[in-house]
């Protein structure tokens, strides 16, 4: 069924669904568009509207191969849509859900693609804030790069910034999905462009591995991981590509790599990565154990529509009418943290969550990829007074709970406790305990972290 979309723009047929809202393949002017028509509580919210066309020039500016170009921003009565190029193919995402794992080669190339959007982004000032595989096209349709890897083009830039309501954007809150967060975001530090590397070297290491460094259980243990874990070389990997995934992840923002840098350097590795196959990684089912994870993942080969129903993690009421949930995340190295090689793993689970929106989950929010949780003290990070710190563990034993990370996908989806598809479950946590008992033990508990709010960040 067409829709109009302003005076230029029909939107003809969904491609698909994201937290924000549902993209349309669409037509107007030039041809055929993308059309990202925002959800209706969004389209409804004054001030993202405001924010939306402060955004306007910068986004329509941001013109590079590698960035999935925003053609126009259309308000239109209850209608507020970016209208953006139309990608042929399919996100990274479903491309890692159908491969598993992708071999170095393509996966290098893919990764330096995504630098090179960010490298532009930078330059332009513009900081991407929500860099993941969901937000990664490939152009099915352009003639394949390295090792067969389709060209990829970045998209979403700016999005995880609007939808951010003033209030969602505090000192101490944190958007973004937890995998992929680096640590001085959990630590409550504004966003600058090392954060894009830090989530473009988990992603690559995610292309690699199959499952993110720091993700798995509670979303309040993975952003603790965070900050203060370190991660294991994966198996196999080329030492030169380890040192440079390593050096992105660095704790430390400045001690990262600039874009540019990322970009050039992955290409240069790209030749003797040539013919490499996925790295072996043994992935052993383990049974016993119930994974911290709600929803249910689609079985590969159904797209994304309906993908919300992989997403709904624990949520909460935040005092202010807005409902946030926090998340499942991706499946994590087992090892990592004490310089242990292990290398087991999980299937990937459901990840994030958060409607980010006032007042629930709309039907176009069926699929959640983003949290939103306070920040928490340094004290809980360090562990400390309120319990969160773990005794050290011996180089190569499993932290606390690891034992998740073993279980197949199978098993996975039959441990899952659906949670209905993009429902938000309201659990309304007060104080500081929720926290604690999230991140305190590694996420065994499935008590949500509480939600607080505080002053603006600029
Ligand atoms: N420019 C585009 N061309 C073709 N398909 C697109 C385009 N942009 C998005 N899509 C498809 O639409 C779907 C929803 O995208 P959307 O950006 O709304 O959500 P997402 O990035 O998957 O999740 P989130 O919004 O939570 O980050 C995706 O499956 C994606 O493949």
């Amino acid at each position: 069924m067409a829709r109009k979309i302003g005076s230029r723009y029909t939107a003809h047929q969904i491609l698909g669904r994201g937290s924000a809202g549902t993209v349309w393949l669409g037509e107007g002017p030039d041809g055929p568009v993308a059309i990202k028509l925002l959800r209706e509580d969004l389209a409804s919210d004054g001030d993202l509207v405001e924010r939306f066309m402060q955004e306007r020039s910068a986004l329509l500016c941001l013109d590079h191969p590698s960035v999935v170009g925003v053609r126009d921003l259309v308000v239109d009565g209850n209608d507020l849509a970016l209208v953006m190029q139309l990608v042929r193919g399919t996100d990274l995402r479903t491309r890692l859900e159908h491969d598993r794992r992708i071999a170095p080669q393509p996966a290098v190339s893919i990764a330096a693609d995504i630098a090179d959007a960010l490298a532009a982004a930078h330059t332009a000032g513009i900081v991407h804030r929500d860099v993941k595989p969901e937000n990664v096209l490939l152009d099915a349709l352009a003639p394949a790069g390295p090792g067969g890897a389709p060209p990829a083009l970045l998209t979403d830039f700016g999005v995880a910034k609007l939808i951010d309501s003033p209030r969602t954007t505090r000192a101490t809150s944190i958007i973004g999905t937890p995998d992929y967060l680096a640590p001085e975001i959990v630590e409550g530090l504004p966003p600058r462009a090392s954060v894009d590397i830090y989530a473009l070297a988990t992603v690559l290491y995610e292309l690699l591995a199959g499952f993110t460094p720091f993700g798995g259980g509670h979303p309040g243990a993975v952003l603790r991981r965070h900050v203060t874990e370190s991660v294991a070389p994966l198996p196999g990997i080329p030492d030169e590509l380890w040192l440079l995934i390593h050096q992105c992840l660095a704790k430390a923002p400045a001690s990262r790599l600039r874009a540019e840098e990322v970009a050039v350097r992955l290409r240069e590795l790209l030749p003797d990565l040539e013919g490499l196959p996925p790295l072996d990684i043994d992935e052993q089912p383990e049974e016993g154990y119930e994974p911290y994870e709600y929803g249910e993942s689609e079985p590969p080969g159904e797209g994304r529509q309906g993908y919300g129903e992989q997403g709904g993690g624990p949520a909460r009421a935040d005092g202010h009418g807005r409902t946030t949930a926090s998340a499942g995340t991706g499946s994590r190295h087992p090892g990592t943290g004490d310089g242990a090689t292990a290398t087991s793993r999980t299937g990937r689970t459901g990840r994030a969550a958060v409607p980010l929106v006032h007042g629930g989950a709309s039907p176009d929010s069926n699929r959640d990829t983003h949290t939103s949780m306070r920040v928490p003290g340094a004290d809980e990070l360090a562990g400390g007074a309120h319990g969160t710190a773990r005794a050290p563990r011996a180089a190569g034993a499993p932290r606390a709970g690891s034992a998740r990370n073993r279980l197949s996908p199978a098993a996975m989806r039959r441990r899952r406790i659906k949670l209905g598809a993009g429902a938000a479950v309201i659990v309304a946590v007060a104080g500081l305990g929720g926290w604690f008992a999230a991140s305190g033990d590694d996420g065994e508990s499935t008590q949500p972290a509480p939600a607080v709010e505080h002053p603006q960040e600029p």
